[in-house]
């Protein structure tokens, strides 16, 4: 099946987080399957991968929502299991299921998680107003989020996560259900952030065309592993590379494809053998759990 070497991790950057022989289960069901995992600080890691593949689970171990055992997952070198507190100081986090409320403004949204994450009360007001300020939410603020569209309802759910100036941001399929046009400007916003702020971003996608574009690098997960991990560049050369070895090898002539370089999906594909079919579930054939905008309709 997969014939891309074991993913490596570079310990010599500094780690916002680090995920070691990570094991997670419901029940029968392994979510997570010994999965290492490596996050430089200040990069933009995409965790790509199909529906099912273990992506939220990774997330939710790492962000502390679920237990997991000691020295198995640190963000910036505290450990999940035995400093939850300090783990969750230092991140935002924007799950799939929406987390604004539809019958407050964004305002009053955005305050709210000010309160929660206890910015100082006479820093509040100034910091919820950058936060949507970053995300041009400005002239929006003061309308009730119901009346928002998918991708607003998306950049204002940023703006939550960045009230309290995380140093790692932590994104669960951030554009699933929006149209191109708001995929991009979330897109922008979130790459907006990280080049003022230098924040580490984390984010989950099945999008490969945004991986490919935003992420400095990926990590390619499938039934709760990871298959290959780096720059999207990389693993494209390096299954051309190989393919034109094999043809070589084979003594076959040149094949159609020879000079091209393969995508990220034909990179998912190779490492994900026929699983993905077999499961039924190409990876951009989405579930859409999130349909934003209808659900506050
Ligand atoms: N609360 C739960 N109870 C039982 N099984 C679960 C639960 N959450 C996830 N699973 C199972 O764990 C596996 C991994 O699911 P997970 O949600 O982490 O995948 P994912 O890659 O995030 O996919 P999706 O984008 O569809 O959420 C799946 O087989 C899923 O059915």
């Amino acid at each position: 099946m997969s014939h891309e070497p074991a993913p490596t991790t570079d310990d010599s950057a500094e780690e916002a987080v680090s995920c070691r022989a990570l094991d997670y289960s419901f029940g029968d069901t392994k979510a997570v399957d010994s999965l290492d995992l490596s996050v430089r600080t200040g990069e933009i890691f995409g965790l790509l991968g199909p529906n099912g593949a273990g992506k939220t689970t990774a997330i939710r171990c790492i962000t502390t929502l679920l237990p997991v055992p000691t020295d198995r997952v640190k963000v910036f070198g505290h450990d999940a299991a035995k400093e939850q507190m300090a783990v969750r100081r230092l991140l935002g986090y924007v799950p799939q299921q929406l987390s604004a409320d539809a019958a407050m403004t964004g305002r009053e949204n955005v305050t709210l998680f000010a309160r929660v994450f206890d910015v100082p009360r006479r820093e509040r007001a100034a910091r919820v107003a950058q936060a949507l300020d970053v995300v041009d939410l400005t002239a929006a603020a003061d309308r009730m989020a119901k009346t928002y569209s998918g991708g607003m309802i998306r950049r204002l759910e940023l703006a939550q996560a960045l009230v309290s100036a995380p140093r790692l941001l932590m994104l669960d399929e951030p554009t699933i259900g929006l149209d191109p046009i708001a995929r991009s400007s979330v897109w922008e916003h979130i790459n907006a952030v990280r080049q003022a702020t230098g924040m580490t971003v984390l984010v989950t996608t099945h999008y490969m065309d945004e991986a490919e574009q935003y992420c400095d690098r990926v990590g390619l997960m499938h039934r709760g592993r990871i298959h290959a991990l780096g720059t999207s560049d990389e693993l494209r050369t390096r299954l051309r590379d190989r393919r034109r070895t094999e043809a070589r090898e084979a003594g076959t002539s040149a094949r159609d494809d020879d000079g091209a370089t393969p995508t990220l999906e034909d990179v998912f594909r190779d490492v994900a053998g026929q699983g993905l079919d077999e499961e039924g579930g190409d990876y951009s054939d989405v579930r859409s759990a999130r349909r934003t905008a209808s659900r506050l309709g």
